[in-house]
């Protein structure tokens, strides 16, 4: 019998969705892959292409229809139930937050659920959609095999400075520390590291994640040594609708001034960033084509701030092998890569215009000392790949 594995990736501004036939030895073959994009934006999308990418949707959505991602949800889950040709033999989710439990993935059950509820606060704007689509299909087939993939489980390997706020140790005990996230696509991205650049596979390397959500990873021989995410998915470089790096005392001021936590929450993770310093918008695509000097502004913070995160993660790592910029901003926005480049000239790294232009894969000139390359990333196939590995070692069928 055909064994099919659906990956589902609630992201911030987005679902994506793969489904991928198992082959031989193992092997995953695409069959279908696609989007609900401009999640809480005035043009929500649907995108789905086949195993040639050939087009089977672009559907332009009502802004109510994806206000939500429960919304958008409920859309997609439709649009899902009569393409997909039958029920899936197991569904791989990807899971923001694992907090210190989970470190790796974990065939879902009512007490995995629970624990993984406990840990929405964390994680507000992805937590409850990676979660909503689990209840939704375990109330409907609860036979189906659900395994959650984490993101914060290939951090684990990140020593004990790292993880560490300077805040009382019982905190820390509590679990008020750095987990760091993006961490399915950065195991993607070691993982194509070999075939795609050898030469700084086995060193220190900075993998610059950036998206709607964004961070950066101190890789050493594949392994994360240290992430600009921390706690929450609100930390470290400047994002699509979140601040990145804020003092604390802003937090403290606001509360002070009367402002409620839920007003808080929503400032920092839907009206910060991008969008907050624009005051047009959180995604990197209206910034670049809007004239207006705050817009401008918006793009040269966001390189600012990724530059000088690229130099604490080197020192991190004590020497700087080489850069890979992936996810939606990094794979495609080759002007955004040149701002960031152009601030880390003083490290050595010099890029060459041309390929930078048509996205590499390596992006760096011959004279460049730091490699530079641009990565596409794929976190369904890393979801996939682990739903399988457990599902074979569980002995399903
Ligand atoms: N062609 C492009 N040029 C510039 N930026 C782009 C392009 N395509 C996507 N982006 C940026 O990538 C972001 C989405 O990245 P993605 O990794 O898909 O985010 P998420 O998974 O958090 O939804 C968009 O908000 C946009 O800013
Ligand atoms: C962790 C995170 O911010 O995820 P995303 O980039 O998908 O929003
Ligand atoms: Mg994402």
């Amino acid at each position: 019998m055909m064994r099919t594995i659906l990956v589902v990736n609630a992201g911030s501004s987005s679902t994506k969705f793969q489904l991928f036939e198992v082959g031989p030895a193992a092997a995953l073959l695409r069959r279908l892959k696609g989007r609900l994009e401009g999640i809480g934006t005035e043009h929500p999308r649907l995108l789905a292409w086949d195993e040639k990418d050939a087009s089977l949707a672009d559907l332009t959505l009502q802004p109510d229809q994806a206000a939500t991602g429960e919304a958008a949800q409920a859309v997609l889950g439709r649009w899902l139930a009569t393409h997909l040709g039958g029920p899936p033999s197991a569904v791989g989710h990807r899971i923001v937050h694992g907090g210190s439990e989970f470190t790796k993935p974990v065939l879902i059950d009512e007490a995995v659920l629970t624990r993984l509820e406990a840990l929405v606060q964390l994680a507000p704007l992805h937590q409850p959609h990676n979660l909503a689509p689990i209840r939704s299909i375990r109330s409907r087939v609860p036979q189906l095999p659900q395994v959650a993939c984490f993101d914060t489980a290939f951090h684990a390997s990140m020593p004990e400075l790292a993880r560490r706020f300077a805040i009382p140790e019982s905190l820390y005990q509590k679990g008020v520390r750095r987990y760091g996230f993006h961490g399915l696509s950065y195991e993607f991205i070691a993982s194509r590291l070999p075939a795609v650049a050898p030469e700084i596979a086995k060193g220190r390397v900075i993998v610059a994640h950036l998206g709607s959500g964004a961070s950066a990873c101190a890789m050493v021989g594949g392994r994360s040594v240290d992430s600009t995410m921390g706690f929450s998915t609100l930390d470290g470089l400047p994002m699509g609708t979140r601040p990145g790096q804020l003092d604390p005392g802003v937090v403290l001021y606001l509360a002070r001034q009367g402002m409620a936590e839920w007003e808080v929450e929503h400032l920092l993770y839907h009206d910060s960033g991008l969008r907050g310093l624009s005051g047009l918008s959180g995604d990197v695509r209206d910034l670049l084509a809007s004239p207006l000097p705050a817009a401008v502004m918006a793009l040269e913070y966001f390189a600012y701030h990724t530059a000088q995160a690229f130099a604490a993660l080197a020192s991190s790592m004590g020497r700087l092998d080489g850069i890979v910029f992936t996810a939606g901003i990094g794979e495609n926005a080759a002007m955004i890569r040149a701002m960031i480049c152009q601030r880390c000239f003083w490290m050595g790294v010099k890029l060459d215009a041309r390929r930078n232009v048509i996205h590499g894969p390596r992006i760096s000139a011959p004279a460049s000392t730091v490699p530079v390359y641009v990565i596409p990333t794929d976190e369904e196939q890393m979801v996939a790949c682990h739903t399988l590995a457990l599902l074979d070692a569980a002995g399903a069928p």
